[in-house]
């Protein structure tokens, strides 16, 4: 699936291939380089092999303040991620942050706010695809969430295989859109309910509520809570459980699983754009959009 046909000129730029030694496919030492495996990556997506985990990739958020899911960082995790499918050496991913305290902010506002409907529709149609992307990964996806994870950060999490989350009071997860004015997407919905299933989800979603780690882990948001300084280790292991599977009877088993709910948003794309670019743009909308992000700015005092 070629993802970066359509990117802006300035997206396409940013993504050379960093710090790649020539020839060093992911995952095996270049030539030469006698010093192993090279990371690559872009401005804010940090790709590193696993020295300890033969065949697994730490995915390092990284677009300060929040890891908010602007369009550029969404283009970032996608190339990433079409590289990290198309390299063979890859069976797993580990997707973390490298901002303190927050896994991702979700969905960046301004992306959303006082913009034009193209840019809308064409935001959204990259939404779309990260989450397509991670939901129907035939690598193993494991969250190490390392921070607040609300509304698309939470539907990251969501679409990995495995949640791992810091047991730090202050690192809540869910999806919170209704605190803001408005909605989850149906697929959204979908993930959640495949998740925690239909009645905790209903009140999850209409209530905005981002669970506290003791209260995620006893609805199953996440499926484990750690100390905070063992969150990626544990990811680890974890990942190692599903690595002793066979992948391709895994693979077929997690399609078999996934795709009757990635089919309902792949069978209306183009329908769910226009819905989200007709809702997004209303002046009620717009409002609730400017009244969250005065309460953001405000916070800071
Ligand atoms: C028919 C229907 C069709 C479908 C309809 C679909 C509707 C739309 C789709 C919805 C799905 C998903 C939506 C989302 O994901 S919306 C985003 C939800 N996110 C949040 O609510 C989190 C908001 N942020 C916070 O609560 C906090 O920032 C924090 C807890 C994450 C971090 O707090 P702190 O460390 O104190 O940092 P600051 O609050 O000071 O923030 C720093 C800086 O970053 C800005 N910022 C924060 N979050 C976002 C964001 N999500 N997008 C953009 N910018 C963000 C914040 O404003 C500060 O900016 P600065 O003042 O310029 O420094």
């Amino acid at each position: 699936m070629a993802l970066t046909v359509g990117l802006r000129p300035l997206t396409r730029a940013l993504l050379r291939p960093w710090a790649r030694v020539p020839g060093a496919a992911l995952g095996r030492p270049a030539a030469g380089s006698g010093d192993g495996v090279r990371c690559f990556g872009s401005p804010r997506v940090l790709v590193e092999p696993d020295p300890a985990a033969v065949g697994v990739a730490v995915m390092k958020m990284r677009n300060p303040p929040v890891n908010s899911l602007s369009l550029e960082f969404l283009t970032e995790l996608l190339i990433s991620l079409e590289k990290l499918e198309n390299d063979k050496t890859f069976r797993g991913i580990i997707i973390t942050s490298d901002c303190p305290g927050i896994f991702s902010a979700g969905l960046d506002l301004l992306e959303m706010y006082g913009r034009d409907p193209a840019h809308c529709a064409e935001y959204w149609k990259a939404v779309q695809e990260l989450w397509l992307r991670v939901y129907l990964s035939n690598l193993v996806v494991i969250g190490a969430i390392n921070g607040i994870s609300p509304a698309g950060g939470c539907l990251l999490s969501l679409s990995c295989d495995y949640r791992v989350l810091a047991n730090n009071p202050k690192y809540a997860i869910g999806l919170n859109e209704t605190l803001l004015g408005i909605i989850a997407p149906f697929w959204f919905k979908d993930v959640l309910v495949n998740t925690i299933g239909h009645r905790a989800a209903e009140r999850a979603l209409q209530l905005g509520f981002l669970f506290p780690p003791s209260d995620a882990l006893q609805v199953g948001i996440v499926d484990q809570v750690v100390p905070e300084d063992q969150v990626q280790s544990t990811a680890r292991s974890v990942m190692a459980q599903w690595l002793a599977i066979p992948d391709h009877a895994r693979q077929l088993t997690k399609n078999l699983v996934r795709k009757p709910t990635a089919d309902r948003l792949l069978q209306q794309r183009d329908a769910d754009i226009q819905n989200f670019v007709r809702f997004i743009s209303r002046d009620s909308i717009q409002k609730s959009l400017h009244v969250y992000l005065e309460k953001l700015k405000q916070k800071k005092g």
